[in-house]
C-alpha cells in the first residue's frame, strides 16, 4: 500500500504541467454565476466539466434543475448540475465530493495585476479567477481518480462527484435536486467531502465549521427619474441620502449589530472552543500585513478567530444604481439599492433574521418621514453548519495530511459560506469533512485570486491520500 502511495504521488508530479494546463482551460472561462449575460459561458463550464468526467469514464449526467426567478415574471434556465460515479462495488465505502465551477466576478479594471481569465505563473503561483475558489481543487478531486485509473491501482472506494454552477449567488436550485435525489443518487452515499476553503496559515487544516449567510437587497425609490443636483438639490429628499441612514444605523463602528434581538441565538462561546482557538497557528501581525490594515476590529487572536469564525457580521457590498464611475457626476439618483449580507452562525435561523432586519429598517426609515419608498428583501438564506470533529472521517484527514505534509493538521473553521453543507447534513445525513487545500493568502473574491502550484500538486496528493485512509474506516 506505501508503495501504490508512493507511485500516485510521482504519478502526480510528473503530470503536474497537465493539471495546470487543465486549470489553465478551465480558468479561461468567465463561469460568473452572479451575471445572468454570463451564463452561456458558465453552462459551457458545466458541460467541459462534464466532458472530462465522462473523458475518464465515469457514467455523468447533467441535471436540469430548472429556472431562476429574474423579476418582473422574467426567468433564465440554471446552470445544469453535473454528476458523475466512479465505481459500484457495495464492498467499498462511497464518498461523494462536492464543488463548484462556477466563479465571483473580476475584471481587470478592479485592480488585477495579470488578465483574471489567463491562468498566469509567477513564482509558483497561478494567478487567476476561480483558481482557488473552487476550480483547482475540484480538477484536484477529478486527477486523483484520474491517477488511480492511469496506474491501474484499484480505487479505495467509490467516487461520486456533485459539481453546481450557482454557489457563489446561494447555490440556488441545488437543494431540490439533493432532496430529489436522495433515495437514488445519495442512497449508497456515505461520506461528503467539501473542499471549497483554505488553510488559516502555512499549516494544512481540517475544516469543522462553515457560517451561513443572509444576502439582503434594501431599495430606495423616490423621484421618476435622476435629477441635477444644483437644480433639484435642497428641494427633493434624495434617495441616497435615506438609504446611507438607514445602512449607518446596522453596526456600531466597533462592531456591535445593532439589529434587535438578532444576536440572541448566537451560542456562547466555550471554554472548550476558547482553548481550542489558542491553539490554532494564526499569526495576527501576518494577517495584518498581507491585508494591510493597520488595525483590526480586535487584538487577541482568540477575539479574532472567534469573530471570524463564530460571530455573525454585517458586511455592506455595494450600492446599485449610485454614481461609482471616475470622474464627477453631479447627479441624485432616482433609485438606489444597498446589497449587504449577515453572516450567520450557530443557532441563528435565516427566517428570524430576515424579520429582524426587515422590521428594523421598516421603522428606522420610518422615522425619517421620508416619502420615498423602502423595499428589503433576502434574496440568500444559507444556513451556518459544524461537523462532529470525533468523526473517523476527521481521522482519516488528520492520517493524510500526516502523511503527506508530515505535520498535524489544525482544526479550523471557515468564515465563509458553503451554502449546501446544512443541507447536505439535514437531508442526507450523511456526515460531511471540509478537506482544504487553498492557502490563506489566496486572495478568494479579490484582486489577484491564486491558486499556489504547492498546494494544487500537495493538495492531489493529499486527496489520493485522504482515499485510502477513508477506505480504512473500519465498518460498525
Ligand atoms: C467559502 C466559499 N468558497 C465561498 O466563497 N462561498 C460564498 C458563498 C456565498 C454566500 N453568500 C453568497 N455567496 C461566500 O461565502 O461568500
Ligand atoms: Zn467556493
Ligand atoms: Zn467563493
Amino acid at each position: 500500500l506505501e508503495f501504490e502511495l508512493e507511485e500516485l504521488s510521482k504519478y502526480i508530479d510528473s503530470h503536474q504541467e497537465e493539471y495546470v494546463q487543465t486549470l489553465r482551460e478551465w480558468v479561461a472561462v468567465e463561469s460568473d454565476s452572479s451575471d445572468v449575460l454570463k451564463r452561456s459561458d458558465l453552462e459551457r463550464m458545466m458541460d467541459m466539466t462534464a466532458e472530462k468526467l465522462k473523458a475518464m469514464g465515469g457514467t455523468v449526467e447533467l441535471v436540469d434543475i430548472g429556472v431562476q426567478e429574474l423579476g418582473g415574471g422574467k426567468t433564465i434556465p440554471l446552470p445544469k448540475v453535473v454528476t458523475a460515479q466512479f465505481g459500484s462495488d457495495s464492498s467499498k465505502y462511497t464518498v461523494c465530493v462536492y464543488g463548484h465551477v462556477d466563479v465571483q466576478p473580476a475584471k481587470m479594471e478592479d485592480g488585477w495585476a495579470t488578465e483574471p481569465y489567463n491562468l498566469t505563473d509567477i513564482n509558483g503561483n497561478l494567478y487567476g479567477r476561480g483558481a482557488s475558489d473552487n476550480k483547482a481543487p475540484v480538477l484536484a478531486w477529478i486527477h486523483t481518480v484520474e491517477a488511480y485509473q492511469a496506474l491501474g491501482i484499484e480505487l479505495p472506494v467509490n467516487v461520486k462527484f456533485v459539481i453546481e454552477g450557482m454557489e457563489e449567488t446561494g447555490s440556488n436550485g441545488l437543494d431540490a435536486m439533493i432532496v430529489s435525489k436522495n433515495d437514488t443518487f445519495f442512497a449508497d452515499v456515505d461520506y461528503i467531502v467539501i473542499s471549497d476553503c483554505g488553510w488559516l496559515s502555512r499549516r494544512p487544516a481540517l475544516t469543522y465549521g462553515t457560517r451561513g449567510n443572509c444576502y439582503f437587497f434594501a431599495e430606495v425609490e423616490g423621484p421618476k427619474q435622476d435629477l441635477h443636483s444644483g437644480v433639484y438639490g435642497g428641494t427633493v429628499i434624495e434617495p441616497m441620502t435615506d438609504l446611507i441612514g438607514i445602512l449607518d444605523t446596522l453596526i456600531s463602528p466597533s462592531g456591535k449589530i445593532l439589529i434587535p434581538g438578532i444576536r440572541d441565538a448566537v451560542a456562547p462561546l466555550s471554554d472548550e472552543e476558547w482553548r481550542l482557538y489558542q491553539d490554532v497557528e494564526f499569526d495576527v501581525e501576518n494577517y495584518k500585513a498581507k491585508i494591510g490594515v493597520s488595525r483590526l476590529m480586535y487584538s487577541s487572536k482568540v477575539d479574532l478567530l472567534a469573530h471570524r469564525w463564530r460571530y455573525p457580521t454585517v458586511s455592506i457590498h455595494g450600492i446599485e444604481g449610485a454614481f461609482s464611475a471616475p470622474g464627477s457626476k453631479t447627479v441624485i439618483p432616482a433609485k438606489v439599492i444597498a446589497k449587504f449580507s449577515i453572516r450567520q452562525v450557530p443557532n441563528m435561523d435565516p427566517a428570524t433574521v430576515e424579520k429582524q432586519v426587515t422590521d428594523y429598517l421598516h421603522t428606522v426609515f420610518g422615522r425619517r418621514k421620508s416619502p420615498n419608498k423602502l423595499k428589503v428583501t433576502m434574496i440568500i438564506g444559507a444556513k451556518p453548519w459544524l461537523a462532529d470533529t470525533q468523526h473517523p472521517l476527521y481521522k482519516a484527514g488528520r492520517e493524510a495530511v500526516k502523511k503527506v505534509f508530515k505535520v498535524d493538521p489544525d482544526m479550523i473553521r471557515e468564515g465563509g459560506t458553503i451554502p449546501i453543507a446544512k443541507t447536505f447534513q439535514d437531508v442526507t445525513r450523511k456526515s460531511i469533512i471540509m478537506l482544504p487545500i487553498g492557502g490563506f493568502d489566496d486572495g478568494l473574491h479579490s484582486q489577484n485570486e491564486k491558486m499556489s502550484r504547492y498546494n494544487y500538486i500537495e493538495g492531489t496528493k493529499l486527496f489520493v491520500s485522504y482515499l485510502h485512509e477513508v477506505g480504512q474506516i473500519k465498518r460498525d
